[in-house]
């Protein structure tokens, strides 16, 4: 459904995505994976909307997305869960839920409501509290929750596991794997190899701003470059 070929993309003279090719498709869970400062969150970006991509094409269910605006590219459905989280400290967790579908009328936002408590029952325990208050893995909940609300036909993560606890960071991607099996596809951008890895059906690993290995979870995981190179072995 999402396929992406020879992106380019940076910031002026800096070019940090050098012809980048990935394809997510129906029912799919891809891991996009590398070290800090590859260009995973400039990838983001420009899947996004925010970036503008300096050359190549990115389609959408074969609709061209290159250039468009975020709001079309959320129409779409393509839905992205920033890096950070970014939620709203001092607005309580259902507002800030109720954020990720204010395109949507009162109807489909209160349907979409109850089927991301359904979803995370500690969101619904803590609707009136405000965000800020919230511990770490569960500002990550309602940040997956919040691009839930915006009806994703694909969801981008972005770092997910970013600044959990190894506890927490087993339960994110417990969650992540429970979503794909819902018949969500995901594209997961992670440091976290070893985990992305267990969850996701593909894999591309990215390095200096091209794709250097790419293949099933279990071709990526067992590539002799990868095993030394992330995983220490
Ligand atoms: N706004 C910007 N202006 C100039 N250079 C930038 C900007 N944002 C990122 N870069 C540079 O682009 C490169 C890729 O950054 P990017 O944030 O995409 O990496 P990343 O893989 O997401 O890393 P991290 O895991 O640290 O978020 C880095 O060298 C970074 O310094």
């Amino acid at each position: 459904m999402l396929e992406v070929r020879a992106l380019r993309a940076g910031y002026g003279s800096t070019e940090v995505l050098r012809g980048l090719d990935l394809s997510v498709g129906a029912g799919e869970i891809v891991a996009v994976l590398g070290s800090n400062g590859v260009g995973k969150t400039t990838l983001n970006k420009v899947l996004s909307g925010i970036l503008r991509a300096n050359d190549g094409e990115i389609r959408f269910d074969g609709k061209l997305l290159t250039g468009a605006s975020s709001a079309d590219i959320v129409e779409a459905g393509l839905i992205q869960v920033p890096e950070g989280r970014k939620i709203f400290p001092n607005m309580s967790v259902r507002e800030n839920l109720e954020l990720g579908s204010y395109r949507r009328g009162r109807k489909r936002r209160s349907s979409n409501l109850e089927r991301v408590f359904d979803t995370f029952p500690r969101l619904r325990e803590r609707s009136g509290q405000a965000a800020g208050t919230l511990s770490g893995g569960e500002q990550q909940m309602l940040a997956i929750g919040r691009g839930m609300m915006a009806e994703p036909r694909l969801l981008i993560l972005d770092e997910p596991s970013l600044g959990l606890s190894p506890l927490l960071v087993e339960e994110m991607f417990a969650l992540i794997c429970r979503l794909n099996d819902e018949g969500l596809p995901i594209l997961l951008v992670e440091q976290n190899v070893v985990q992305s890895l267990e969850c996701a059906s593909r894999a591309y690993i990215l390095e200096n701003g091209m794709i250097a290995l790419s293949g099933s979870a279990e071709q990526v995981r067992n590539d002799p470059e990868l095993k030394r190179a992330y995983l220490g072995m």
